[in-house]
């Protein structure tokens, strides 16, 4: 399969990045990292999450995120919602586009969002209408696609029932997601191909996590699958609270990098995602994840 020419990032820095902070991040600086994102050339951006506080309390303030963010045509800015009462808050705060998320492993599931895989499915059926209603397009994820932080390795066949499902419901995208990111690049390429058996390859996404270093050669395995959207975290943020140990998103700034030198087409300045990581990194006291924005930096 050849490559694509034109590639779309998801970047989900300011929800998947920022959900596992437990210093506290002012508004104003959510703001300002959604918005140097849309400068840089981003056409979707994850802004937050309307999750219950109690379980992920970083996201508590994402109404206000979406209130005061400029909002730019042409960019999707979309919110998690688990439930009903999400979609209704995602709603009421102008939120266009919602994310609901499943797992392929039931322990991951039980964790993250307190219900089995197919009580969620369930769950997620009446958001599925009122977004119907109201015009609102839903993107689907499943967690765990390539291992379990509970129930260890995890098969292609497990996680392509539960991506047809979401298809089937309306979702117009799934993203896979190596959550604790053990993938390796055959892995990744099996995986593809088996979902791809039940969803065209163009509604599927990659979304995978650094902790074994295997991010960005998953990247690539998609690309030769024909994947053309990939999940990925300015300077590299983020980890998931219900996956210990868990690292980052694979750095956009490094996947833009890998795609320019392919002669891939995004539409993204990278000087200027690269200042955006900075910014964020410096807020958060923290060192640069991206190693492209750190040999950037070094120069
Ligand atoms: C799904 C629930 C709510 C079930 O949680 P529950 O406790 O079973 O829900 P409940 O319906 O019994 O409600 C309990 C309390 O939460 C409230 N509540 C209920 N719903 C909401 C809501 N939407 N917003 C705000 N509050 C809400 C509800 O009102 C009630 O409040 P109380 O009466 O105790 O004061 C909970 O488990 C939850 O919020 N989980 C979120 C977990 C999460 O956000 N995880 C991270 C995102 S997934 C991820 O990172 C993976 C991904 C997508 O990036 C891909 C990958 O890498 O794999």
């Amino acid at each position: 399969m050849s490559l694509p020419t034109h590639v779309r990032l998801v970047e989900v820095g300011p929800r998947d990045g920022l959900q596992n902070e437990a210093q506290p991040i002012s508004v104003a600086d959510k703001v300002r990292l959604v918005d140097d994102l849309s400068a840089a050339g981003l056409s979707y951006i994850e802004v937050g999450s309307f999750v219950s506080p109690k379980w992920v309390p970083q996201m508590a303030g994402s109404a206000e995120v979406f209130a005061n963010i400029r909002q730019q045509p042409g960019i999707t800015y979309a919110a998690l919602a688990p439930n009903l009462r999400g979609f209704e808050d995602a709603l009421a705060a102008g939120v266009k586009e919602v994310a609901v998320f499943a797992a392929a492993s039931e322990a991951f599931s039980q964790r993250n969002i307190n219900c089995s895989i197919s009580e969620s499915l369930q769950r997620f059926a009446p958001i599925m209408e009122a977004a119907r209603q109201h015009g609102i397009r839903v993107r689907g994820y499943v967690s765990c696609v390539l291992g379990c932080p509970y129930e260890g390795q995890v098969r292609a066949e497990q996680v392509a029932p539960v991506a047809r499902e979401l298809f089937d419901m309306g979702c117009h995208e799934v993203s896979l997601g190596d959550t604790i990111g053990t993938g390796t690049p055959a892995a990744t390429r099996r995986l593809f191909d088996v979902v791809a058996a039940h969803i065209p390859r163009e509604q599927l996404a990659g979304h995978f996590h650094d902790t074994y270093g295997q991010a960005l050669a998953n990247v690539y395995a998609s690309l030769l699958e024909g994947i053309n959207v990939f999940d990925s975290s300015v300077a590299g943020l983020g980890g998931c609270p219900y996956a210990k140990g868990a690292s980052g998103n694979v750095a956009s700034e490094d996947v833009l990098y890998m795609l320019q030198g392919l002669g891939i087409e995004t539409g993204i300045d990278l000087a200027q995602l690269i200042a955006a990581g900075q910014r964020i990194s410096t807020v958060l006291g923290r060192a640069n994840g991206s190693r492209v924005a750190r040999a950037r930096s070094a120069q």
